[in-house]
């Protein structure tokens, strides 16, 4: 028998607290200032350890070189050729920017104890539920795809950047991880989707960090202001761009791979003093760099390496044509040369299509059924009419807060409709006993990430939001997500409630469901079914009453989940694609992993 919606809040919460996380938005990082150091003295480690001097050509931010004491412990790691130049001692190293010597900050705070220099086998799980993940299907199509790995030892990421995996206690690689990892690092172009929370910023970092650790000294233009970036990752929004690069800095922690990123809202000229720093990768939401390309800021003639994160969001109506001007109509090598990875855990078939254009002989990976949620979460649908929405609400909100536990408050983040409908029901929840604040368009970048750290820190427990946070957004003890206005797309419903449940931890999911959300009843009852949920029998009858509505609900109508590799239809042949894959001429699929053995049925045949 199930729990009620307000224990399952409080056991969601008590578990989730069980477990500390490395990432975050705004995770807090010890700051320590930038120091010159003479050059008699740059050869020396900060730490009192002694410790071996290491001099590497690998490629520095813009051409700027740096030296780093390599740490003397153990090598870990694959074949263990040490790639970095990072010093492996406490509490920073040294990085070259701008032609000044500056102590690079520790994203981990201080709690590199050297713990770094544990064996991945010795560490804590930190109460990351694995047991979650080990059921899942896997597959990949596309030509001679790379096995997968059981371990981040079998992989040889470098050992800077192993120390890094470490320090965030990732003590094995999520599935995704398993099988991306290996697939980037064998330079082949990769559409990926998995579920929500399951670590694809990590999927997608390793391999470019490596890459461009293990890529030897290159020699980049000089332009007198034009800064030429090795790696280009692009996402929907600037609070996930700022969340990939706080993730980024912690894995590039110590390797020499400057990470920097640019979004709008914010001043350009701070932006441009960090470009003028240097720049291995660049993380950006794509307006602001469209900006910083017609200044000729940035060019993107040295790209190795483009990931789209959220990549059907990035393909989509919105976005596309800003996507494809960066891509297609810059000094960024083609696809081919460059390599390209797409990553999401919603993929519609027209959106696959799309991203063909940018890729090369890719791998298309799908671990679990594509746009699928996570079983983590325990999602409920309740029959709610508009004019009761704000009562129902705070009858929620009154039981989470009886049967809440004590400690750390368990977050609440409710997605409504339109940014007004976000700024009334702030108004309404905090005059009514609420500490609530709101996230959308319309708040300044200042307030949109006062906001963000005001939920995050529980301070506000409650954040009101449309969907500019519906995506991507890690943030730790999210125990319940209300859809008071459900959106009019599945995927998008994918991505809300995926702000919980995330990294193996549990989550509540609860939608207000009304007359005005029948185009949503047939998919959304296929999701819940899909994932195991118990789905109310009004909404059964809703769905089968529900007539065939077409557009991205690729759930609707027809029945059948199209969760696949849009090649393996056998019905679109164009661009990129056609060079590769024929109607009939397409190799698939190259394994089964996640614990099927070949003789298992595919959920997609
Ligand atoms: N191997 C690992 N072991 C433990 N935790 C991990 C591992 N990889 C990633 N994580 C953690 O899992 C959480 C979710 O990761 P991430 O934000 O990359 O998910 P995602 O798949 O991109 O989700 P979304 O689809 O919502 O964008 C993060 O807190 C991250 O630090």
């Amino acid at each position: 028998m199930r729990t009620s919606w307000a224990d399952t809040v409080a056991s969601a919460e008590a578990e989730n607290l069980a477990a500390s996380d490395c990432a975050g938005v705004g995770s807090t990082a010890r700051s320590t200032k930038s120091t010159y150091v003479p050059p008699h003295l740059r050869n020396r480690q900060q730490s009192s350890e002694p410790a071996a001097l290491s001099y590497s050509a690998t490629p520095l931010a813009n051409d700027k070189f740096s030296y780093g004491g390599s740490s003397s412990g153990p090598r870990s790691g694959g074949s263990g050729q040490d790639y970095g130049r990072g010093g492996g001692g406490r509490g920073g190293g040294w990085n070259s920017r701008g032609g000044g010597w500056e102590r690079e900050v520790n994203p981990f705070g201080n709690d590199d104890d050297g713990s770094a220099e544990q064996a991945f086998s010795e560490q804590e799980n930190t109460g990351i539920n694995f047991d979650a993940y080990e059921d899942i299907l896997v597959e990949a199509s596309g030509d001679n795809v790379p096995p997968p790995v059981e371990t981040f030892a079998e992989i040889d990421l470098g050992k800077e950047l192993n120390a890094n995996i470490r320090r965030c206690k990732y003590v094995k690689p999520t599935p995704v991880q398993r099988h991306a990892i290996p697939i980037s690092l064998a330079r082949r172009d990769l559409m990926a989707c998995a579920q929500t929370g399951s670590g694809k910023t990590a999927a997608f970092c390793f391999p470019i960090i490596s890459g461009i650790m293990r890529g030897g000294y290159q020699q980049r233009p000089r332009g007198v202001q034009t800064v030429f970036p090795l790696s280009l990752i692009l996402s929907p929004t600037r609070e996930l761009s700022m969340q990939i690069h706080e993730e980024a800095k912690k894995f590039a922690y110590q390797t020499g791979v400057k990470v920097v990123v640019v979004y709008g809202g914010a001043p350009i000229s701070q932006q441009l003093r960090e470009l003028e720093r240097g720049v291995d990768i660049l993380v950006a939401t794509p307006g602001r760099l469209v900006d910083l390309l017609e200044r000729a800021r940035v060019s993107l003639q040295m790209i190795r390496y483009l990931a789209l994160d959220e990549a059907d969001r990035m393909l989509d109506m919105g976005f596309e044509p800003q996507i494809r001007k960066i891509v297609e109509q810059t000094d960024m090598p083609p696809r081919g040369i460059r390599q390209t990875m797409l990553f999401s855990a919603t993929f519609p078939k027209e959106i696959q299509r799309l991203a063909a254009d940018f890729l090369s002989n890719y791998i298309f990976l799908a671990v679990g059924r594509v746009g699928s949620s996570t079983e983590l979460i325990v999602q409920r649908v309740e029959l709610v009419n508009e004019s009761d929405k704000r009562s129902h609400l705070m009858d929620l909100l009154h039981a989470q807060r009886a049967n809440g536990v004590h400690g750390k408050q368990a977050l609440t983040l409710v997605f409504v409709e339109t940014k007004k409908g976000a700024d009334s029901l702030e108004h309404f929840l905090s005059t009514n006993g609420f500490p609530a604040t709101s996230i959308h368009g319309d708040r300044s970048q200042q307030e949109r990430e006062l906001a963000l750290r005001s939920f995050k820190s529980g301070n506000t427990p409650i954040l009101v939001a449309t969907d500019v946070a519906a995506r991507g957004l890690d943030i730790p003890h999210v125990a319940h997500v209300i859809n008071f206005d459900l959106p009019n797309d599945i995927d998008d419903y994918v991505h809300r409630i995926g702000r919980t449940g995330r990294a193996g931890k549990k989550g509540l999911a609860t939608a207000f469901f009304n007359e005005g959300n029948m185009s949503l009843a047939r998919p959304l009852a296929d999701l819940m079914q899909e994932s195991n949920q118990e789905v109310p029998n009004w909404l059964i009858r809703y769905a089968s009453r529900a007539a065939y509505v077409g557009g991205r609900n690729r759930r609707s109508g027809g029945g059948r989940f199209s969760g696949r590799d849009f090649r393996r239809e056998g019905t679109f042949n164009r661009g990129g694609v056609a060079d590769y894959y024929g109607v009939n001429n397409y190799s698939v699929p190259s394994y089964m992993g996640g614990g099927y053995g070949s003789s298992v049925t595919s959920a997609w045949d």
